[in-house]
Parts: C-alpha cells; sequence; structure tokens
C-alpha cells in the first residue's frame, strides 16, 4: 500500500483517462513520466455491505487507473524511468506532442490511422517498412485486409513499386474511390489508384484480368523448373526431369514444357508419372504460352500490379508464385527491374510451416524474406491463420501489424515469432474490435492500439451473403461483423477532445 514503482502506478481519476489513453506525472523536478492507462475501475464503498450509505451513495465512487510507465521524456529523448513517481503528485492528460515523442509517432510518413484514445496520426517509416518486411496478422472479419489496403494506398503514394499476390481478387477495387468512411474525422481524400490486374489463367476464365501473366516458357533450365515444383517433389522425379533436359540440350533443341514432358515420358522408371503430372498441370493452364510478361512491367513505381489467382488450383499458385517471385528476385539483384514491395495475401498458402502444409513457393519468399532488404524488395506478408505460416520468414519482419486474433494457437505463434510480445499484449490483441489494430516494432518505440483510417480506394473484401440475415460464404463462417466501433469510437473521441488536455488526475498512494 501506499506505493509506486518505476513501472507502473495507481491514480485517482477526476478526469477522463480510457483505458490505452496516456498520462504524464512529474519525475523529480523537471522532466515529464509518460504512462499507459492500462485498467480502469470503479468502486463505491457505499455500496460494500459493511458501509451502506442511503442518503448520498454517489458521493463515494471512485475511479482508480492503473497506469505503466512507458519512459520518462528527457531532452527530446525516451528514457527509462530510473526513480518511482512520488505518491501524490498531480497526473495529468499527456498531450499530444509528448506522446509523439514518448511512442516515436512523428519519424513515419505512411499514416495509418489514429491512436486510439486520442486523435493523434499513427505514421509508419516506409523506408523501414519495405527494407525490414512488414507483417499483418490477424483472424478473419477483422480488418486485415482493409489495413493491408491502407498501408498499400500510403506505399503507392510514396512512389513504391507494388507487387501484390491476391488469391481472391479482392485488391482490384483499389482502382476505385472509396464511397463511404469518416473521411474528415480522419482528414482523408477518397480517390483510386492505378492498378493493372494480371490473371495466370486463361483470359476466358479471368475476364476481368485487363492482362494475362505469361512466362518464357522456351528452354527452361532444370533448375528453373525445378524451383517452380512443390517441396514435396521426390529427388528422383527430379531426376527424371534433369536427365530430359539435358537430353534436349544435348540435341541443341529449341524445347518447351511439351518437348520436357515428351522427353520425360521415355523415362524408365516409375518417379516420372508423379513429374509429368504437375508439368501438365503447369502445360495446361497455359502460363507458358503466348507472349511472356516483362518484369519491368510489373515493378513499376507508384503503381500495383495485382496477380490475381481466381479460378487457379492451389497447387499450381505456388508455382506460378515461385517462379514469378525466383524470376524478379534475379531480375532486381542484376538492377533490371525496380525496387519495390511484395505483397503476399493469405500467405499461410505459400509459405505454409512445416507441418501445415508445403508450397513450391516457400524457398524463394524465405530467400526475398532474408536477404530482399540488401536487394530493395521489400515483403508484406498477411495471413489470418499466423500459427500456419513460415515462422522463418514471420521473424524477419521488423514491423507487425496485428489484428484481433482469438486462436490460442495463432496468439502463441504471435509470441513466439515476434519480439516483446507480453501475455499482456497477448490479452489486448483477443479483445481488439474490427479495424482496431496493434503495432509492433518498426520505428515505434512502443506497441500502439490505432484505429485504421478509413480507406481511399473501395474496399473489395466483401462477402457475398448467401442467406437472408447476412451470413457470409467464406468458409461458412458469419459474415464479418461490420464496425459497430466506429460511432462508438466517434463518441469517445468526442467525449475526449472536450476534456482540455493536461485535464486534472489526481493521484493517490499505490495499491
Ligand atoms: N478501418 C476500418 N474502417 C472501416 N471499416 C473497416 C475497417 N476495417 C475493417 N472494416 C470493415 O470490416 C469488414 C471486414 O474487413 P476485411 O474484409 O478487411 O476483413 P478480413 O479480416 O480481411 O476478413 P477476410 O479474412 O474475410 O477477408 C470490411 O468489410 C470493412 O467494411
Amino acid at each position: 500500500m501506499g506505493e509506486t514503482t518505476p513501472f507502473e502506478f495507481k491514480f485517482l481519476m477526476a478526469g477522463e483517462a480510457p483505458r490505452g489513453s496516456y498520462v504524464k506525472v512529474k519525475e523529480g523536478s523537471k522532466d515529464w513520466m509518460v504512462a499507459q492507462v492500462m485498467e480502469v475501475t470503479r468502486s463505491n464503498v457505499a455500496y460494500s455491505l459493511s458501509a451502506i450509505d442511503e442518503e448520498n451513495p454517489g458521493a463515494k465512487e471512485r475511479v482508480l487507473g492503473l497506469a505503466r510507465v512507458i519512459g520518462v521524456a528527457s531532452g527530446g529523448r525516451l528514457e527509462m524511468a530510473a526513480a518511482p513517481p512520488r505518491p501524490g503528485d498531480p497526473v495529468f492528460r499527456a498531450d499530444d506532442h509528448l506522446i509523439e515523442m514518448a511512442l516515436g509517432l512523428s519519424k513515419g510518413n505512411l499514416y495509418i490511422g489514429l491512436l486510439e484514445g486520442h486523435d493523434l496520426k499513427v505514421k509508419l517509416d516506409a523506408d523501414a517498412l519495405v527494407q525490414k518486411h512488414c507483417s499483418i496478422l490477424a483472424k478473419t472479419g477483422s480488418g486485415k485486409s482493409y489495413t493491408a489496403a491502407v498501408v498499400l494506398e500510403e506505399l503507392l503514394e510514396k512512389g513504391v513499386a507494388l507487387l501484390i499476390i491476391d488469391p481472391h481478387g479482392e485488391y482490384a477495387s483499389m482502382k476505385q474511390k472509396n464511397s463511404k468512411g469518416e473521411f474528415a474525422r480522419f482528414d482523408v481524400s477518397p480517390r483510386g489508384y492505378d492498378v493493372t490486374v494480371y490473371s495466370p489463367a486463361s483470359s476466358a476464365a479471368a475476364p476481368h484480368a485487363d492482362r494475362p501473366l505469361r512466362f518464357n516458357g522456351r528452354n527452361l533450365t532444370a533448375r528453373e523448373i525445378s524451383a517452380m515444383l512443390p517441396e514435396d517433389v521426390t529427388n528422383s522425379q527430379r531426376g527424371v526431369l534433369y536427365e530430359a533436359i539435358k537430353v534436349l540440350e544435348a540435341e541443341g533443341g529449341d524445347y518447351g514444357l511439351e518437348e520436357i514432358i515428351a522427353q520425360a515420358e521415355k523415362d524408365s522408371s516409375k518417379a516420372k508419372w508423379g513429374l509429368i503430372g504437375h508439368l501438365e498441370a503447369l502445360a495446361d493452364l497455359g502460363i507458358f504460352s503466348g507472349k511472356p510478361t516483362g518484369l519491368g512491367d510489373l515493378l513499376q513505381r507508384g503503381r500495383a500490379s495485382i496477380i490475381d489467382m481466381t479460378g487457379v488450383p492451389p497447387d499450381l499458385q505456388g508455382m506460378i508464385v515461385a517462379k514469378l517471385l525466383s524470376d524478379l528476385f534475379e531480375a532486381r539483384k542484376r538492377g533490371r527491374v525496380n525496387p519495390g514491395m511484395v505483397v503476399v495475401e493469405e500467405a499461410h498458402n505459400y509459405i505454409p510451416e512445416r507441418g501445415s502444409g508445403r508450397a513450391a513457393s516457400t524457398p524463394v519468399i524465405r530467400t526475398i524474406a532474408a536477404e530482399g532488404r540488401k536487394f530493395g524488395l521489400g515483403l508484406l506478408v498477411i495471413s489470418q491463420r499466423p500459427a500456419r505460416v513460415d515462422k522463418n520468414v514471420i521473424s524477419q519482419c521488423n514491423t507487425q501489424i496485428i489484428l484481433r486474433v482469438t486462436n490460442p494457437n495463432d496468439l502463441r505463434a504471435l509470441s513466439k515469432g515476434i519480439e516483446g510480445m507480453s501475455s499482456e499484449l497477448e490479452e489486448e490483441i483477443k479483445r481488439l474490435p474490427p479495424g482496431t489494430a496493434m503495432l509492433v516494432g518498426g520505428e515505434i518505440e512502443h506497441p500502439v492500439t490505432v484505429k485504421v483510417r478509413p480507406r481511399k480506394s473501395r474496399h473489395g473484401g466483401v462477402s457475398t451473403p448467401i442467406v437472408g440475415d447476412g451470413r457470409a460464404d467464406r468458409g461458412g463462417k458469419a459474415a464479418p461483423p461490420q464496425p459497430k466501433g466506429p460511432d462508438k469510437r466517434q463518441d469517445s473521441g468526442k467525449a475526449e477532445r472536450k476534456e482540455p488536455a493536461g485535464g486534472l488526475l489526481r493521484k493517490i498512494l499505490g495499491k
């Protein structure tokens, strides 16, 4: 009792300081100690059985806040608090400038949203995000693709070239302007972006695509084809491939996939059938026929190229991503294409964690995660199943954007893969409302909770209702809850604005 520590303190509230908001208290004579309100408790001794006061029970109500210390702002820098604040000292609502400084919010140039509990813009740093990679992890319906699109819009405005692997064709709507959202409150002007949709499927199967995605299928080396094959293709099957191509090369012929298949068929081993099956699936898709797509076209400054995988079987998607990203990474190493960022939606399908699947694309995405920054190729991975995404890749992502996650395995995976993830943060993550994200890492010094800004472009990830009560078709689950939050949040935002910054809150003795 009567204690404060350099880590936390309790205080009696006279004004408003909602959970998650920031407060300040003098540390010593001149510097401010900044703390975040973690818990708010309301109590009234008049209602305890031993002391019922029927005359004026309201007078005995107390609102207590528990604040966790972030640090001490000293000379424009945040330092660790060495001493506890003095019991009895007044606690104030922290002002915007101090919060910006303490949390490192002012360093960035990508506007993500408003800090929870304060109408303060939270910005991430474009260079750090691209060079040191980023992950967006959340359960379905939490606003994952919406938030991803907000990040992508900001990157496009900074002139970053984007290549988006889009399994469900959700991102094509970035071309169009958004028509609904709290634009004024978030200081956002709707607009569309320069986006080209490519499809690996035939033009009949993908009429919505702007262009087909095609590769040069002539004289592919055994290594190039091998890199496209799923991880579970055996060494004997790969051996058949190397033999077939060796013969075709020795004949000096100009060969394509058809010739490789025909040559592999001549092999006497049974292993050939598994290989031929994969090669035929690729040939049937027509991905190697027609004019090859220019790699330079795919990475253009301030523009997004979307690889829309709608209608492409999952194992072929992995093979296409493997080929595309290997070619792109090689071209980037040689400086033949612009720097840029590769965005992988539904990343658990393209870089599955061991034991939860295999994909041909795993090795190249791991390579980009490990070496991409040397060559100016960033990675943004998005998934609703953190536990099923390759931990090697997640741990390479310096900036994490986490929305609501409730599955215990996924929460465990977040804790393992992300530095500084505490059990308290895990609790927070379970409770995040849709459209509210926690930012961890990057240039942000301390995890922050952000109400993600409205999209400038139209959101294309809306589930299709299949029954009258608004249930959705995705995985048979109910439609993602529409964010009831914004209205409520707006109210609380207004209430907070009424309270003058620095409103006096009286601190009482510790616990
Ligand atoms: N920041 C936000 N502001 C306003 N609305 C939002 C915001 N974030 C999400 N939403 C709303 O929540 C809905 C669900 O978001 P989103 O489609 O991004 O979910 P998801 O997590 O990607 O789900 P799924 O896995 O089903 O694609 C969207 O239709 C959108 O209307």
